[in-house]
């Protein structure tokens, strides 16, 4: 793996750190990279009333947007815990495909997913997370 790449999961990482999630206890977080080498990071942010809880990859998203950021959406990196489940690569919910389908399409990207499990990183394109995904385009 490159070290641009193992630098977007440490930041992915690190960004879980800083996760509210006091009622999942589940903690994620995300990076994104762009092709200038920006990198904006997320992590979830849950809600007392549950079913308002916000991904860490929709928060690194709007981050992003919010600043401005509109360029090339190269990677993303998420991140969970290692001591649930099973331990296999975490994957971005449905939600979270959808919100990062929006910012790759704006800079005309297919990025590359990098999902983190305990023992392996698997690596997929968003295009093959949400295969005919609706976006932007559809509305011209
Ligand atoms: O891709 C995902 C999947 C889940 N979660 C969060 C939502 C909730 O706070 C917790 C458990 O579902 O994990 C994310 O941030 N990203």
């Amino acid at each position: 793996m490159s070290d641009l790449d193992k630098a977007l999961i440490e930041a992915a990482r690190i960004a879980s750190g800083s996760s509210y999630s006091p009622y999942s206890d589940y903690a994620v977080g995300a990076a994104l990279r762009f092709s200038d080498g920006t990198i904006v990071t997320g992590t979830n942010i849950e809600n007392a009333s549950y079913g308002l809880a916000l991904c860490a990859e929709t928060v690194a998203v709007a981050k992003a947007m919010a600043d401005g950021k509109r360029g090339e959406l190269e990677a993303v990196a998420v991140t969970g815990p290692q001591d649930r489940g099973d331990g296999a690569p975490i994957t971005p919910c449905g939600r979270c495909r959808q919100v990062l389908n929006e910012l790759a399409a704006l800079g005309g990207t297919d990025p590359r997913i990098l999902c983190v499990g305990n023992d392996e990183v698997r690596e997929v394109q968003l295009s093959d997370l949400l295969p005919h995904a609706f976006g932007p385009a559809h509305l011209d």
